[in-house]
């Protein structure tokens, strides 16, 4: 990639960055979940720079870099098991690796996955902040496999089930630095890495008469999401899927996996935003 095209996508990150705080930081916010990677940076730069007073404001950060992030940002980071019980974050701003039409999305890219869901699903309203190449109308289009995290014992055994799942060449996610060897995560887990065929269908594309039980290789995004989560040894899938936060809390539960809306930054500088219906 050239730098001129490298720029520019760090310009549409950070495009997408100040657009989704400017629309979504809740005033007087006491919690607030940060994710993982490399566009979260200019989350936190968003919210360092709007008029607010953050000194009563938390941040829950999903793993090691999150955290670095938070604290060298001069903001107050709270680990999530430090949180007083029942706590309920206000807002929580993540990254993605994909996206899809109903914002289903693919994330663990970075190995944080566990973390970053159980912010999500502490969240009242889970904002997802991304640029516009990561947007497609199916799972797995542009982006090639599903991450899971998993317990390194049983790292072969959960091999096997993804491929009776369909999944083609699953394989542990593998380190150079600082040594050889797996991955590890924040949690001391593996990191699978397990691609599938097709693209992931939808919700919409079950309802047009498309089957999506996997068989013949053909899977909805929830019903993977559920079958890999089956597996004795999965810690958490990088699907993020099912009620909104805001869907939840018409339920009566608290917080939801999927974004309640993903920005979406382009190299021109503006912002494509896509609201989850409610
Ligand atoms: O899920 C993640 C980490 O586990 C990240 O949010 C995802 O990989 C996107 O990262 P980036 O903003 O660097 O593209």
């Amino acid at each position: 990639m050239s730098s001129n095209a490298a720029s520019a996508i760090e310009e549409a990150k950070r495009a997408a960055a100040m657009a989704a705080v400017r629309d979504n930081y809740p005033k007087d916010a006491k919690y607030v979940g940060i994710g993982s990677g490399t566009t979260i940076v200019y989350v936190v730069e968003a919210i360092k720079n709007l008029a607010a007073d953050l000194s009563r404001t938390s941040f829950i950060p999903t793993g090691y870099q999150s955290k670095q992030l938070i604290v060298s940002a001069g903001l107050t980071a709270i680990e999530f098991d430090a949180l007083p019980e029942g706590t309920v974050l206000d807002i929580s701003f993540d990254g993605a690796d994909e996206v899809d039409d109903e914002l289903n999305c693919i994330k663990g890219g970075g190995a944080c996955l566990f973390q970053e869901k159980i912010v999500a699903l502490q969240a009242k309203k889970f904002i997802c902040v991304a640029d516009s190449r990561k947007l497609q109308s199916r799972l797995l289009s542009s982006w090639k496999y599903i991450p899971i995290e998993v317990a390194p014992i049983a790292a072969y055994r959960v091999l096997r089930k993804l491929k009776e799942l369909g999944s083609v060449n699953p394989a542990i996610r593998l380190t150079t630095v600082p040594k050889q060897g797996p991955l590890k995560t924040d949690q001391d887990f593996f990191i699978i890495d397990a691609p599938f065929p097709h693209p992931l269908l939808t919700k919409k594309d079950v309802a047009a008469g498309i089957d999506g039980s996997g068989k013949d290789g053909h899977w909805e995004v929830e019903a993977l999401a559920h079958a890999i989560k089956q597996i004795a040894g999965v810690l958490e899938v990088g699907i993020f899927a099912g009620p909104t936060g805001l869907q939840a809390q018409a339920r009566g539960a608290v917080g939801g996996q999927k974004p309640i809306a993903a920005y979406f930054g382009k190299s021109d500088g503006t912002v494509l935003v896509r609201k989850a219906l409610q």
